[in-house]
């Protein structure tokens, strides 16, 4: 296996423990996590699904340190994100932590290439301790030949790649794609799914994914399902039977 991360944990990329989290006060309370119990291996692929308001977003934004949980532990990397401050978790999650979102969110102006660098620029990282990393996520995603692209210049899924690119090249310990193939044509989600899933086999990257779509989610290796903020079930390597059997709530 090629752990990536120095400062991972051997046994776990990320963790929860008794996470809750409750919207509101009063008479409106929403309980968006009712106690998550939740490790999450590193060198693994985990799509996280589960039926609209199950808790999904809520789940990856605490895990990601992006939201605070009302109660409970989440550890990323070896570090309880609880114990920082602000602005130590900000640098915590720029360090250790990589995004891919719905939306592709490059910038229009720039090359693939200066998209992929600009996280590492604004945290003042010079290319030169990184370029062999780089140049390792640009072949691995397929993007040698597209660097010098403008967004417009490329597919949706060429973008999205570019955008996990960006993700990945900073060896974070972790990766959330929330939604990834949100916006993308069905042969567009599956190249982008197949490059995501050679980043997690050729670099030893640990992703997790928020999806609706039961075609991204078997692209996995471990899949969490939740409902009304639990965890119902936890599979790896499902049969798309035993899939939507847990995604139904009945028994496998
Ligand atoms: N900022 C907020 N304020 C109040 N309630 C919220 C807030 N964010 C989420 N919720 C509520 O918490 C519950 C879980 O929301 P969450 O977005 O985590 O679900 P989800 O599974 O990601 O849903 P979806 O698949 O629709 O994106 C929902 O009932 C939602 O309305």
């Amino acid at each position: 296996m090629t752990l990536t991360d120095t400062n991972a944990s051997t046994t776990t990329a990320a963790s929860a423990r008794g996470l809750a989290k409750t919207y509101g006060r009063g008479g409106v309370e929403v309980h968006a996590l009712r106690g998550v119990d939740l490790d999450l291996a590193p060198g693994r692929f985990t799509a996280i699904m589960g039926p609209s308001g199950s808790g999904k977003s809520t789940l990856m934004h605490c895990l990601a340190g992006l939201d605070q949980p009302t109660a409970g532990e989440v550890t990323v990397a070896g570090t309880r994100l609880e114990a920082l401050s602000d602005d130590d978790l900000t640098r915590f999650r720029r360090d250790h932590v990589g995004f891919v979102f719905q939306a592709f969110n490059l910038l229009p102006m720039l090359t693939a290439e200066q998209n992929i660098w600009l996280p590492l620029e604004l945290a003042g990282r010079t290319p030169g301790e990184l370029r062999g990393r780089f140049d390792e996520v640009v072949e691995t995603l397929g993007l040698t030949d597209r660097l010098g692209h403008r967004p417009a210049e490329l597919s949706g899924g060429q973008q999205q790649r570019v955008a996990i690119a960006r993700a990945l090249v900073a060896r974070p310990a972790i990766v959330f794609a929330d939604e990834p193939t949100g916006n993308l044509d069905s042969s567009a989600s599956a190249e982008v799914l197949s490059f995501l899933r050679r980043s997690v086999r050729e670099l030893g990257q640990t992703v997790v994914m928020v999806t609706h779509e039961l075609d991204a989610a078997a692209y996995a290796d471990d899949v969490v399902v939740l409902a009304d903020g639990r965890i119902t079930a936890r599979l790896t390597e499902p049969t798309p039977a035993e899939l939507v059997a847990a995604l139904k709530g009945g028994a496998a």
